[in-house]
C-alpha cells in the first residue's frame, strides 16, 4: 500500500477521495514541505502530541519518541487544541518542536518523512538529509522550555479554518499519510478507503493522461474529460 502510494501524487490521493465522498480530499492545509527526497511521502501516522508545560491534564513522558518510530511510518506530530489558532500562524507555540537530530535519528530507522503542525528548527540539516518534512513554520528555540511531551501515538485533533465554520480533524496513529510538493493527504486506515484508492488512482490517472494528449491534439477540455473519465 504505501509503495503504492509513493508512486502517485497527493492530488491523484485527493481525486480518489472526492470521488469516495472526502469533500476536501484529505488535504490538510498551510503546511509547507521544508525539505524533500523528491519522491512522494507515504507512510503510517505516528503521532506524537506536544501539551503546554504547565497543562495539567498530562503528565511528561519520559525518553523522548523518536527511538521507537517504525520503519514504514510518517511521524505526525501535533499540539493540544488550546495551542493552535485558526490564521496564520496556526500555532501560538513560538518554540520548534522538531529538529536536525530528530530527522537524522528518523532517516536512520528508515521512516519516510515528518509532519509537524507547528514550527521546525535546523532547517539546512533537514535539506542535508534530504528528508520529507512539512511544517506550519520555522522557529530557532527548541521546545523544551514550553511544551512537553504528552503523549505517543494518540489521536491528534488538529483545528482548521473553512467556510461556512472551523472543524476539526483528528489523526489516528496508522492512517496512511502522503506528502508532496503540493501537501498533506490522509487517507482513514480504519475502514476500506485506502483500498478503494488503490483500485481507482491508476484508472483515473490513465484517463487524465489521456485527456492531456487529446488536449495536446486540439480537442475543448471539457468535452475530452467527459469522454476519457467516462464510467470513473
Ligand atoms: O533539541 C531539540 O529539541 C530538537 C532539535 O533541535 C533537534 O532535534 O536537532
Ligand atoms: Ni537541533
Amino acid at each position: 500500500m504505501l509503495k503504492f502510494f509513493s508512486q502517485y501524487s497527493t492530488c491523484d490521493v485527493s481525486d480518489a477521495l472526492l470521488k469516495f465522498g472526502v469533500s476536501n480530499g484529505g488535504f490538510f492545509p498551510n503546511l509547507t514541505q521544508f525539505s524533500s527526497n523528491g519522491i512522494t511521502m507515504a507512510g503510517k501516522a505516528y503521532t506524537v502530541l506536544f501539551a503546554a508545560r504547565n497543562d495539567p491534564n498530562y503528565e511528561e513522558i519520559k525518553g523522548g519518541y523518536i527511538d521507537n518510530l517504525p520503519e514504514d511510518a510518517v511521524l505526525v506530530i501535533g499540539l493540544t487544541p488550546e495551542l493552535q489558532k485558526l490564521d496564520a500562524p496556526y500555532v501560538k507555540i513560538n518554540n520548534a518542536l522538531y529538529g536536525g537530530l530528530m530527522s537524522t535519528r528518523a532517516n536512520y530507522l528508515k521512516s519516510p518523512g515528518t509532519v509537524v503542525f507547528g514550527r521546525i528548527r535546523d532547517l539546512k540539516e533537514h535539506q542535508d538529509l534530504q528528508r520529507n518534512v512539512f511544517a506550519y513554520g520555522l522557529g530557532t528555540a527548541a521546545h523544551a522550555p514550553v511544551v512537553k511531551l504528552a503523549g505517543i501515538n494518540v489521536p491528534l485533533k488538529i483545528t482548521l479554518d473553512s467556510h461556512p465554520e472551523p472543524y476539526q480533524e483528528t489523526i489516528n496513529p496508522g492512517d496512511y499519510i502522503i506528502g508532496d510538493e503540493n501537501g498533506v493527504v490522509r487517507v482513514e486506515g480504519s475502514g476500506d478507503l485506502a483500498q478503494k484508492c488503490m483500485e481507482y488512482i491508476p484508472k483515473r490517472v490513465a484517463a487524465d493522461q489521456l485527456v492531456a494528449q487529446d488536449i495536446q491534439s486540439g480537442a475543448k477540455c471539457n468535452e475530452a474529460q467527459k469522454r476519457r473519465r467516462a464510467g470513473l
